[in-house]
C-alpha cells in the first residue's frame, strides 16, 4: 500500500474543508493539515496579502508546490485551498487518492463567508462571484473527486460522518 494521505477535502471557499478536516482527524486519530496555512506560514503572511502584493498567478505557483509537497508528504487528513483543482497538474496529482468534494449551495455560502475581507476573490457582489465560480470549478471539483458530500443543512459533525460512510473510513 503507498501512502499518502488518508483524506483529501476540496471544495470552494467556506465548504467546511478546515472545520470538518479538524474533526475528520481527531475522528480518525491522524494529524490535519491544509495547504491555505502551510502557504501562509511558509510565506509569514496572509493569503489576501499575498493576493494583493503579487497577484493570483503567484499564490497559484505557491500554492501547486504546497499541494505537492502536502500530498507527498503527509499521511493524515489534508485540506486544499479552493482554488487548488485549477490547475492542471494538481489534479493529475489526485488522481485515485481518496478525495471528497464538500458542496454547497450559494445561499449557505454567503451565510457562511459573508463578505469577509479574508477571501479577496468574494470581496466585490459575493453571490455573482460564487455562482461565477462554481460554474468554472464545479467540473473541476467533480473530476478530482471520489465522493461528492453535500453540506448544506448538515452540522460539521455530520458532514465528518458522511465523509467517513462515503470513503469507507473507520474512526478510532
Ligand atoms: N456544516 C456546516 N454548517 C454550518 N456552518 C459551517 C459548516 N461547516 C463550516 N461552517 C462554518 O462556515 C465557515 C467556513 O468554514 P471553513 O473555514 O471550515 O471553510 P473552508 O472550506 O476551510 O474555507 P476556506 O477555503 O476559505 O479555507 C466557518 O465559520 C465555519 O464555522
Ligand atoms: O477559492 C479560492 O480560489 C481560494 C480559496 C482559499 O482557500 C484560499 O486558497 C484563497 O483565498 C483562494
Ligand atoms: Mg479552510
Amino acid at each position: 500500500m503507498t501512502a499518502g494521505p488518508l483524506v483529501v477535502l476540496v471544495g470552494p471557499m467556506g465548504s467546511g474543508k478546515s472545520t470538518v478536516g479538524a474533526l475528520l482527524a481527531e475522528r480518525l486519530g491522524v494529524p490535519y493539515r491544509d495547504t491555505d496555512a502551510d502557504i501562509v506560514a511558509a510565506q509569514g503572511r496572509e493569503i489576501s496579502d499575498i493576493f494583493v502584493d503579487e497577484g493570483e498567478p503567484y499564490f497559484r505557483e505557491l500554492e501547486r508546490q504546497a499541494v505537492a509537497a502536502a500530498v507527498a508528504g503527509h499521511t493524515g487528513v489534508l485540506a486544499l485551498g479552493g482554488g487548488a483543482v485549477l490547475d492542471p497538474g494538481t489534479r493529475a496529482l489526485l488522481a485515485g487518492l481518496p478525495v471528497a468534494y464538500l458542496s454547497m449551495d450559494v445561499e449557505e455560502a454567503v451565510r457562511r463567508v459573508g463578505l469577509g475581507a479574508a477571501r479577496p476573490l468574494l470581496a466585490v457582489n459575493p453571490r455573482r462571484q460564487w455562482r461565477e465560480l462554481m460554474e468554472a470549478r464545479r467540473p473541476l471539483y467533480t473530476e478530482v473527486a471520489r465522493v461528492v458530500v453535500a453540506t448544506d443543512e448538515r452540522t460539521p459533525e455530520e458532514v465528518a460522518q458522511a465523509v467517513l460512510d462515503a470513503l469507507e473510513l473507520k474512526d478510532v
